[in-house]
């Protein structure tokens, strides 16, 4: 009895693992020359992780550093509303965008792929992106491999895979983001929230959070960046946390938070659509 039961749910358990990547599976075979090969799981990072840090910390400086200072305005706009001098003024808010092109020196945005029938794509929408830049960021629930998943990966494509076998389900409808919303809004320190929900829309707060609708390189279409595992160190300030695209299946997991960036492998130029490679070998 316990053998069948335990039989029928590895049965299962092999089946739903070829869910998590099905467009893959249904493709790779076209594309072998795309395919992506790493010698060693370290020689997967292009950008050091001191770098990633670096260009997060400094758009997320700003990104918070704007807010403040929108809230100040705001603050001062009720007492000005209150005492009958109210300033209709707006003053030079800044936008994630404009955050994002004063820090990094470009933007990205969503719209509909270059490619027939590819759905929604990311392009580089102004500015130039240097080889070896943060383009982007893959936001989602973070699972460790022993978690369940099995629910939230059906008919899903958005669940990404890492090295490791950590996956990130990184779909922003039904259940996947009912839960990333119920994990974010469980995780906080004092006032500040550890993750940022606003991926799940259409206006991210961190302009960077929309690396899940990069497609998928093809011969024709070379990839332009590549995914790189990047796990938040303890040092990273808890206020600048809550610009982050990811968050925890399971509150009490001992590692870092998994990340996962989206780096560029040769310099982009605005109107360029990001194309990337579902599918690396580690031998
Ligand atoms: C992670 S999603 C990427 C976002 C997707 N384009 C969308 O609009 O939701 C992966 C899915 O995008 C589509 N896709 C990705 N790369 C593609 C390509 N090169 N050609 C056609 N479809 C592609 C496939 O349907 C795949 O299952």
């Amino acid at each position: 009895m316990f053998r069948s039961t335990l039989n029928r749910f590895l049965n299962k358990w092999k089946s739903y693992r070829h869910r998590f990547v099905p467009w893959i599976a249904l493709n790779l075979s076209k594309n072998e020359k795309t395919l992506r090969q790493v010698s060693e799981r370290s020689k997967d990072k292009l950008t050091p992780d001191a770098e990633v840090s670096r260009a997060l910390l400094q758009l997320f400086g700003v990104l918070l550093d704007r807010a403040e200072h929108r809230d100040a305005r705001g603050a001062q706009n009720n007492f000005k509303r209150l005492t009958g001098q109210e300033d209709h003024c707006r003053g030079d808010l800044i936008c994630g965008h404009d955050a994002m092109f004063q820090t990094l020196g470009f933007c990205i945005d969503r719209k509909p792929s270059s490619l027939a029938f590819a759905g929604t794509g990311v392009f580089v929408t102004k500015g130039l992106v240097p080889k070896g830049a943060i383009v982007a960021m893959y936001p989602g629930t973070v699972y460790q491999p022993y978690e369940p998943i099995f629910f939230q990966s059906i008919r899903n494509p958005f669940v990404f895979r890492c090295i490791d076998g950590v996956l990130i389900d990184g779909n922003d409808k039904g259940i996947s983001k009912m839960v990333f919303r119920s994990c974010s809004g469980r995780d906080r320190v004092g006032f500040f929230m550890l993750s940022d929900v606003s991926w799940l829309t259409n206006d991210p707060l961190n302009p960077l959070a929309v690396g899940q609708y990069v497609n998928n390189c093809s011969n024709e279409r070379p990839a332009n960046v590549c995914y790189q595992e990047y796990d938040v160190p303890d040092k990273f300030p808890i206020e600048l946390r809550q610009y982050l695209p990811n968050v925890n299946f399971r509150q009490e997991v001992q590692a870092p938070l998994r990340c996962v960036v989206l780096v560029s492998l040769r310099d982009i130029i605005a109107g360029e659509e990001l194309f990337s490679n579902y599918y690396t070998i580690v031998h």
